[in-house]
């Protein structure tokens, strides 16, 4: 693999932040002086239609943008990412989410395997098992059929999940529902168990390692619940539990020995493989509770969307190419204006999810402060990625991006058609919907002057608090409906944008070691908040302190 390149000595580094010393940030005026902005500024990726022209780019700026992923050679890692090079060099693995959604006659030979067989050979099976739970055919322990499936998984074995399910509602099977458990809080599993028939309830146990101590102590909690509440209705007696956890659980894992030590049956597990990183995994068998939800074809529609994005990902011309051009804006926005965060707004509601699934997609694929070969970093990183759905935020934070100090980038995602039919007389209601999100990024783009804030006749001592300065960065991504094809396309889109600015900056994007500390020394704190004094003393003063509050009222 090729060293990294430090960004902030190339040549476009350096006329970028030229060009950012130069720079009067002026919308008005670039939109009136120039009535091609738009058209030069909107680009579609598959049915992803995306307006740039309302950043603070200016021709100069993205051209030299395009230099910098020139010179940090950002395509010529895409193509090695694609063709299953270990660029996740700190784990020696490929990064291969992208072979995950190839079409079944693709071929690609990836350290003496043939992966996109192996992945629609698992595909296969999921879609198999996904049919025998929809239509009834597979049967709890008293033989009734599955009503509801709880996925249980941490990070990128639920937040994908999660995140999906909630986006496609409208597509799920009528007469099933899905939860999720993730969090180690007891109150989780006794919230998300608490009103249902074991007898009817399937588990998937989610997790990539099978070591992850979240998952594996909420599927134990699980599963005491499933035999003592079977025992309780008399629906199970005696001893031998094996059938009862066969019936009602499945795992999906690379490691499927851990599944088997755990008490599930192989027979019951779908696996994936380590060149799928956690974050980048809602399109493997991590995704089998969608593909029990939606069913296979419409989880097949979903694949086909990330594909979709991908070959434009891989064929776009650079100029054209809607990834690498959000990519580099994105560098534009933390390494040259000072943008530390970026707010993502769904204008739907069923996206309310999204924002947080792609703060682990985003932030824990570009916080990283080495380069690839261990060199420190003396350049901002990883932006922070946060939101929620419009219109619910504009009357919470939006105060903060249109008046603020900080420059807070942000991307507007929105769709023709709502998701449910409306009564012909409330058709209206999307579209008032619709017009905020149109609204909000004209006023952040081009706010309102002095004299038109004096022009309403407002009393002059209160002019100032009512100046909207504009020319706030927005981006908007429209598309005709939320279906699962677009929101394929749309995780694509950003799995790729997080991708083009860990190659500008020179970064890993595909391990996470900052999350190891904290779980290693939870364990080695556990035995004193048990009650160990040595352990305690063990502790520096804060934590020592804090665990005493703790035992001194736990009641
Ligand atoms: O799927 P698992 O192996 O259980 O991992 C679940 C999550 O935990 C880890 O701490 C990682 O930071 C995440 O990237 C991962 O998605």
């Amino acid at each position: 693999m090729k060293d990294p390149i430090n960004p902030t000595i190339t040549e476009a580094w350096t006329r970028l932040a030229q060009l950012k010393s130069e720079l009067e940030p002026d919308l008005r005026g670039w939109f009136d002086s120039d009535r091609q902005r738009v058209e030069k500024f909107t680009f579609d990726a598959a049915d992803l239609h995306v307006d740039l022209s309302k950043n603070l780019l200016t021709d100069d700026v993205l051209k030299n943008l395009l230099d910098l992923a020139d010179e940090t050679d950002v395509l010529g890692r895409r193509d090695q990412m694609f063709a299953g090079d270990h660029i996740n060099n700190t784990e020696d693995r490929a990064v291969l989410h992208t072979a995950l959604r190839r079409p079944a006659t693709d071929k690609l030979m990836v350290d003496g395997q043939e992966v996109v067989t192996d992945v629609h050979s698992v595909l296969n099976r999921v879609y198999d098992f996904a049919n025998k739970v929809r239509e009834g055919q597979w049967k709890g322990i008293t033989g009734k059929s599955i009503t509801h499936v709880v996925n249980i998984g941490i990070g990128g074995s639920d937040l994908g999940p999660v995140m999906v399910y909630e986006a496609l509602k409208p597509y799920v099977k009528e007469g099933l529902e899905c939860r999720f458990i993730s969090n180690i809080d007891p109150t989780d599993v006794a919230q998300k168990t608490a009103d249902l028939d074991p007898e009817t309830t399937l588990f998937i146990v989610a997790s990539k390692t099978f070591t992850t101590l979240e998952t594996l102590t909420n599927a134990r909690l699980a599963r005491t619940w499933l035999l003592d509440t079977l025992r309780a209705q008399g629906a199970l007696q005696g001893d031998d539990t094996s059938e009862a956890v066969a019936k009602h659980f499945v795992a999906v894992s690379t490691a499927l020995d851990k599944v088997a030590e755990f008490g599930i049956d192989p027979a019951n597990a779908f696996g994936f493989w380590d060149w799928v990183g956690g974050r980048y995994s809602v399109d493997s068998a991590i995704g089998t509770v969608l593909a029990i939800a939606l069913g296979p074809d419409n989880f097949a529609d979903f694949l086909a969307g990330f594909n979709a994005m991908d070959v434009h990902f891989q064929q776009a011309e650079p100029e054209k190419n809607v990834p690498l051009l959000m990519g580099l804006l994105n560098v534009w926005n933390v390494n040259f204006l000072g943008a530390a965060s970026h707010a993502v707004l769904p204008y739907a509601q069923q996206l309310h999810r999204f924002p947080a699934y792609l703060q682990q997609l985003t932030m824990e694929s570009n916080g990283k402060s080495v380069r690839w070969d261990g060199a420190q970093i003396d350049y901002a990183t990883g932006e922070i990625f946060w939101g929620e759905p419009g219109t619910n935020g504009q009357h919470a934070f939006y105060q903060l991006i249109h008046q603020g100090t900080q420059l807070i980038p942000a991307d507007f995602i929105a769709f023709a058609r709502s998701a449910y039919p409306l009564a012909d007389g409330e058709k209206n209601v999307h579209e008032l919907f619709l017009s905020n999100f149109f609204a909000q990024t004209k006023a952040l783009a081009f706010g309102k002057t002095e004299e038109e804030v004096r022009a309403e006749g407002t009393a002059e001592e209160i002019v100032p608090a009512r100046v909207f300065t504009g020319n706030k960065p927005s981006t908007s991504i429209m598309a005709p409906a939320l279906t699962p094809s677009v929101l394929g396309q749309l995780i694509a889109l950003y799995e790729h944008i997080t991708f083009v600015q860990g190659a500008v900056w020179g970064v890993n994007s595909y391990d996470q070691w900052g999350v190891e500390l904290g779980k290693q020394l939870a364990l080695q704190i556990y035995p004193a908040v048990a009650g160990d004094e040595a352990a305690l003393e063990a502790q520096d003063d804060s934590t020592q302190e804090l665990i005493r509050y703790y035992r001194e009222n736990r009641g």
